[in-house]
């Protein structure tokens, strides 16, 4: 039996080449993948760089839990560094985020919260969503991702907005290093 999941990802750390391995690895195990394009917005907490923020879907044929420790295997793999924004050191961060948004019609909170409140309350999970999947249902909320950005974006300040970037999935990422804020 398959499971349609949602996975929200983000990076601030080489955080279009973290992107790229995100969906390097997590593609050969969703079968009907797909993925939106990559929005930039600024971090939840002052100070770091800006987050590059996409939404992964696709099919499993995992449970939950073997699902669940595949993608932190990956994060691990994607690896961490010391993290410094205008001379700020933030210490050692990971350089990639994998969030299960939501796997199938699932409620629970073992071996992770899902659905996650990510869906309807952060622009950088509501807009590449709704540019993904704008008919999915929310599990528990009963309503189309597409009603819950229409009332999700008119409320965000210009700090909370996200914007598309042009980046081309078919152009290889530029060379990144920690001064370099890509
Ligand atoms: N659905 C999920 N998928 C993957 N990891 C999860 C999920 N739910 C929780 N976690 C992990 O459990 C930890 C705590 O998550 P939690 O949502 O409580 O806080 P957070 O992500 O740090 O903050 P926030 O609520 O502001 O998003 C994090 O490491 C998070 O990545
Ligand atoms: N814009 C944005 N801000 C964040 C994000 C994120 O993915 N995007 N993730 C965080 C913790 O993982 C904290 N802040």
């Amino acid at each position: 039996m398959s499971t349609k999941v949602y996975l929200g990802v983000g990076s601030n750390l080489n955080r279009e080449n973290s992107l790229r391995f995100a969906f390097a690895k997590i593609s050969p195990l969703l079968k009907n993948c797909k993925k939106s394009s990559i929005w930039i917005s600024k971090p939840v907490r002052n100070g770091e760089p800006d987050y590059f923020n996409m939404v992964i879907s696709g099919d499993t044929e995992s449970n939950l839990e073997e699902f669940h420790t595949c993608l932190m295997k990956i994060e691990e793999m994607a690896g961490k560094e010391v993290m410094i924004n205008d001379g700020t050191n933030f210490g050692m961060k990971r350089r990639l985020d994998i969030d299960i948004l939501a796997f199938g019609q699932l409620e629970t909170s073992t071996p992770c919260i899902i659905p996650r409140h990510d869906i309807q309350d952060y622009p950088f999970v509501t807009c590449p969503l709704n540019e993904l999947d704008p008919d999915f249902v929310h599990p528990v909320l009963h309503k189309k991702v597409s009603e819950l950005w229409a009332k999700l974006e008119p409320t965000l300040s210009d700090d909370k907005k996200v914007v598309k970037t042009s980046i081309d999935w078919n152009v290889e990422a530029p060379v990144w290093n920690n001064a370099s804020k890509d």
